[in-house]
């Protein structure tokens, strides 16, 4: 059984409750809030440039040539496709990308990326494979699920989005991202195994509060007026 087989029985109840979340049903059927979904562009850009440093972690850890490849792959099709697509989303609002990093990172999205970059610099190349899990097979699994539910998407304004995250470019990333953790994870003790999963099940519930936290349209919720 691959290493993956194994993570998706941990995973599956929690993203299918993804495919319930009305976030995630309101980009199905199109009826999602714009703000809303300015929000999670703005947040999810500033999240994407911790990410990013994650598969640049990786390929410093990596045991081989072969697999600091598959880690810059991902690092490439993050910085200019994936977010290229946000650049692109908020040319069409009028948001230029300077106002996109300037976004203040939400205390989920900080609590999230400091997550799995604390994992990332104290484990080894296959905890940096498991923190990024999660995330690309996470999207690619509600893209998929979205579209299937969804057949026509022509008057769905968000047709991009789910046409995007289901389609090959980000299927082909996903399965890199798979076949990164199951190589690297391949020969482990069961003590390790567990730790793995342990980060893929974490990142897998912190995905589900990015999901509500852009639900709520939740800000870095200190405001200090010295
Ligand atoms: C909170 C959050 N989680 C996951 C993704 C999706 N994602 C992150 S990296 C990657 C693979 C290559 O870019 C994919 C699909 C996102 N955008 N935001």
């Amino acid at each position: 059984m691959k290493f993956t087989d194994r993570l998706w029985n941990s995973v599956e109840d929690i993203w299918n409750g993804y495919l319930r979340h009305p976030f995630v049903t309101g980009l199905g059927d199109g009826t999602l809030e714009v703000d809303k979904f300015k929000h999670w562009l703005k947040q999810d850009y500033v999240y994407l440039v911790e990410y990013s440093r994650l598969m640049a972690i990786g390929a410093e850890k990596a045991p081989d040539l072969q697999t600091m490849n598959m880690f810059s792959e991902m690092l490439h099709g993050t910085l200019f496709g994936e977010m290229e697509l946000h650049r692109q989303y908020a040319a069409s609002f009028d948001i230029e990308e300077s106002e996109l990093l300037k976004t203040e990172p939400s205390a989920v999205n900080t609590a999230y990326t400091s997550y799995m970059l604390n994992h990332a610099q104290r484990g080894d190349a296959a905890a940096v494979a498991a923190c990024l899990l999660a995330c690309a097979w996470s999207y690619n699994y509600i893209g998929r699920a979205l579209a299937d539910k969804n057949p026509d998407l022509e008057s769905n304004p968000y047709k991009q989005w789910i046409e995007t995250y289901s389609g090959k470019d980000f299927s082909e990333l996903n399965g890199t991202a798979m076949t990164l953790l199951n190589e690297l994870a391949d020969g482990k003790p069961e003590r390790e195994l567990a730790q793995l999963e342990e980060i893929v099940v974490k990142t897998s519930l912190y995905e589900y509060m990015f999901w509500d936290m852009c639900e709520t349209q939740e800000e870095w919720p200190v405001q200090l007026n010295l």
